[in-house]
This record gives structure tokens, C-alpha cells and sequence, in this order.
């Protein structure tokens, strides 16, 4: 029996549940009486005042002209399938963008299709525990996390099945094929993004996250794959400039360009940032650049242990997990979801705050799950580094590893909701994208083949 199996999932009970619920069935800034953090709200954690419990938002919604796109109902994710109305600003801005297909709407209806878990959003996940879910036998930790709102397998597979012909085409995974459909990645994108039944939008998020694990494993993790932690520096360099254009003079231009197309990762870099262009704004695929700069500075961390041999602490390798994380596939949910989340918002330090602690406790989930294939890769995961720190059988750092998960994860819930209070409807719906992103990415981990396949055990 595995350490993990040994772990049973619980009911996620909480007392702020039915509050957030209600908060989120209302419209923005009207706050539910005795929300627990409303103090909080006064002062923002660099000192500054808040506009207020129940009256101003972080940020307006935008007004004037041509800015009525720019606004959106209040949040409702369990709402029916209509189609939805593209990013402000992008309709048929960029050639061969297509329309979503079948895209969420954000208004509840009667009739509404209802997520799997029941009600959802940040707080909502102790009105109905999660319930364990076993694959072999083997249940999954004992993590507080929501339920997955949707869970589509066609509409995975669809993903999955386009995702594993681009990989084809762009040469990662080479001889791997049938593994990477097995991990079956294009689930992932459909249980963590539900605002949206558009295969070719989940499809553009898939080739992202797949291009940022294949950078992972084919230049950090995985020897066989060839992973060198000698030759990542340098060679992530070359990578940001598959994310992020650099623009040489004509005489040393053209060895780039054939750098970029000789190396299957880069090609699946420039070719994934290509493909979510069509759909998220400049800002945002400003913001996708921002997040996997910090996600190539992570990866070199991990080089910098790998070839020192020195394990890094606890605080170190959590700090590391603040920017080595699903931060960059976070940071889609408004692009993909068809509405869009303002800069000045998103680099709200508070806004910040939640992103980094849902990405990070989502990434812990990762390490949770993926302890065995890590350990057959020698890679770094929170238990190992906790075991090795704090001198405890591997169970017990498993344990304190669960502990960490979950404070993040309640924070994230009690902050989630006051800035919820505070902050525009986009904000509200990309928190519970957040809450959601979280929800699904636990069902994957806990199902995919990646980590419960013969590879992994
Ligand atoms: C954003 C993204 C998908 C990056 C890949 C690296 C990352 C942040 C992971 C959570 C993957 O983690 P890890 O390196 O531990 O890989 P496996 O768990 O072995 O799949």
C-alpha cells in the first residue's frame, strides 16, 4: 500500500462556506453580514487604506464610451451554455480567430447544468464534502479542496486527442506519444477551466501548460529526455525568447530562428503562445510572459540544487514554489473563459497574493501526487525536503505537507471572498476560476495516468 493510499479524503467543512455562498449569489461589493476577515478589509497588507467593506471596488468598472464590453453580470458558474462574448476589445481583431464554440454564460438560469460537485466557489466546498476518489484501490490525500465543477470526458478527450497531434507535430515527447495521451492532459484544461466548452480555447491553454511541462521535463527533470541542469540556464534563456519575441539585428537573426525551430520545446513554446494569442489580449499574454519568466527563474533553482547537491529547506523550496508552479497556466483563466481581468487588477498586490497562494497550493497537490514518479526522476518535492529538514518519516512530512496545502488553501478562501467584496466582477469571476482551477486540478492529479500509471508506480 502506497503512503498516499493510506491518506482518505475528508468532508472540506468550513465555517465561512455558507457565507461565501451567499456573497457570491450577490452582486459585487454588497457584503454578507459577519463575514469573518471583514476587518481585514480596512487596511490592505502594505498599510494602505480599502475603499471599504460595502462600498467602493478595488478598481471601478470601467465607464464611458465603448467600455459597456468591458462589464459583466455577477458571477454564477453554474450557469447554462450560451454563447459568450469575446474579450473586450479582441472580436475579430486577429485573422483566424475563431468565435468560441459553446462558451458558459455567467447568469444563473433554471435548468442550469450543475457541476458534479454541487454549489461552488471560493467557501462553498463545505457545503457538500469531497468525496474520495479511488483508482486501484488507492485513496487520495487527505487535502482541503473543492470539488471539480465539471467534468466532461468527451470534451477532455477531444482536447486530449488535438493536443497529442500537436505534440507530434512539434517533436516533444518523441517515442512518448502514448504516455502523453495516457496523462491525458487535455482532461486537465477541461475539468480546471469550466467557464468555457470551447474545445480550440482549452485546446490553446493545453498546448501552453503541456509546452511549459514538456520544458520541465525535457530541460529539468528527465535525464533520459535530455535534461541537463548543466545546460538549463542557458538554455531557458533561449526559451524566453520563444515566449517572448527577441528581436536580433539581421546578420545573427537567422541562427536564432533556426535554434527555434531545431528544438521540439521551443517550437511547442512559440507555437502554444501563437495559439492563445488569438484569444487573450495583449495584456494578458503580457502577463502569461511575466508568470513563465518566473516559472524559467524556478526551474533554475532547482538546477542550482541539482548540481550543488544541496537540498534546500523547507522555506527555500516553498518560496521556489511560489514561482515554479500552475502560476502560468492560472493566469489564462479570463482568456480562456472569454472576458478579461484588468493589468491593474491582476498586479494588485493583494490580487497577487491569492494567484500565488491557489497556484502554489495547487502545485502542492502536484508534489503530492507525483512523489513516486519523482522519486524515480530525482526530483524535489514538499515532503522530501520537509522529511530530510525536520528528521520525520516520510509519512509524517506527508502529513505536515497536507498541513501547508490546506492553510494556503484557506487562505486563499477567506481572502478570496473580502477581496471579492472590493473588487470588480471580473475579479469575482476569476477568483472563483481560481477556486475552480483548484477543484479541477486536484480531480486530474488524482485520476491521470502520469502519476497512477505503471510509469509511476
Ligand atoms: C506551469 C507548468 C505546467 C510547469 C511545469 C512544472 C510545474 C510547475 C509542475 C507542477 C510540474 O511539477 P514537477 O516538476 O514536479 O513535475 P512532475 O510532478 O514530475 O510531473
Amino acid at each position: 500500500m502506497s503512503l498516499l493510499s493510506r491518506m482518505s479524503a475528508p468532508a472540506a467543512t468550513h465555517e465561512l462556506a455558507g457565507l461565501v455562498a451567499a456573497l457570491l449569489s450577490r452582486p459585487a461589493g454588497v457584503a454578507p453580514r459577519g463575514l469573518p476577515g471583514a476587518a481585514g478589509l480596512q487596511q490592505d497588507c502594505l498599510g494602505g487604506k480599502l475603499t471599504g467593506m460595502t462600498g467602493r471596488r478595488l478598481i471601478r468598472n470601467p465607464t464611458g464610451l465603448g467600455t459597456s464590453a468591458a462589464r459583466i453580470r455577477p458571477l454564477s458558474i453554474t450557469g447554462p451554455r450560451r454563447p459568450s462574448a469575446a474579450p473586450p476589445g479582441t472580436q475579430g481583431a486577429a485573422e483566424g480567430r475563431r468565435e468560441p464554440r459553446r462558451t458558459r454564460d455567467s447568469s444563473p438560469a433554471e435548468g442550469a447544468p450543475r457541476p458534479p460537485g454541487g454549489p461552488t466557489g471560493p467557501g462553498t466546498s463545505g457545503l457538500r464534502p469531497w468525496s474520495a476518489r479511488s483508482r486501484g484501490g488507492a485513496s487520495v490525500p487527505d487535502l482541503y479542496c473543492p470539488p471539480p465543477v465539471r467534468d466532461d470526458p468527451a470534451l477532455g478527450e477531444e482536447v486530449n486527442e488535438r493536443l497529442v497531434g500537436w505534440a507530434e507535430q512539434c517533436g516533444i515527447y518523441e517515442g512518448r506519444l502514448d504516455d502523453l495521451r495516457a496523462a491525458n492532459f487535455g482532461r486537465l484544461l477541461m475539468l480546471t477551466h469550466p467557464d468555457t466548452d470551447d474545445p480550440d480555447r482549452l485546446l490553446a491553454a493545453a498546448k501552453c501548460g503541456l509546452a511549459e511541462w514538456a520544458a520541465d521535463d525535457h530541460y529539468c527533470d528527465d535525464a533520459s529526455a535530455g535534461a541537463d541542469p548543466k545546460q538549463l540556464a542557458p538554455r531557458l534563456a533561449i526559451a524566453y525568447a520563444a515566449v517572448d519575441p527577441a528581436h536580433l539585428v539581421v546578420r545573427y537573426a537567422p541562427e536564432l530562428e533556426r535554434a527555434m525551430r531545431d528544438d521540439p520545446v521551443l517550437v511547442a513554446l512559440r507555437s502554444a503562445v501563437e495559439h492563445i494569442s488569438r484569444y487573450a489580449t495583449a495584456p494578458q499574454v503580457a502577463r502569461l510572459q511575466q508568470e513563465m519568466s518566473a516559472l524559467f527563474g524556478g526551474f533554475n533553482a532547482e538546477a542550482g540544487w541539482r548540481t550543488t547537491g544541496r537540498l534546500p529547506s523547507v522555506w527555500e523550496y516553498l518560496t521556489d514554489r511560489q514561482f515554479n508552479s500552475f502560476i502560468p497556466m492560472t493566469a489564462l483563466i479570463d482568456a480562456v473563459g472569454g472576458y478579461e481581468l484588468s493589468t491593474a487588477e491582476y498586479a494588485d498586490p493583494r490580487v497577487r497574493r491569492a494567484v500565488r497562494m491557489a497556484s502554489a497550493a495547487a502545485t502542492l497537490v502536484n508534489d503530492l501526487y507525483s512523489m513516486s514518479k519523482e522519486d524515480a526522476d530525482s526530483g524535489f518535492n514538499l515532503p522530501t525536503q520537509i522529511a530530510a529538514e525536520e528528521n520525520c518519516s516520510l509519512a509524517e512530512a506527508v502529513e505536515r505537507s497536507v498541513q501547508v496545502h490546506d492553510e494556503m488553501v484557506h487562505t486563499f478562501e477567506a481572502e478570496a471572498t473580502t477581496l471579492s467584496l472590493v473588487g470588480t466582477p471580473q475579479l469575482r469571476r476569476f477568483l472563483a476560476g481560481l477556486w475552480a482551477w483548484m477543484g479541477g486540478n486536484r480531480e486530474w492529479h488524482s485520476t491521470t495516468d502520469r502519476y497512477h500509471g505503471a510509469r509511476a508506480e
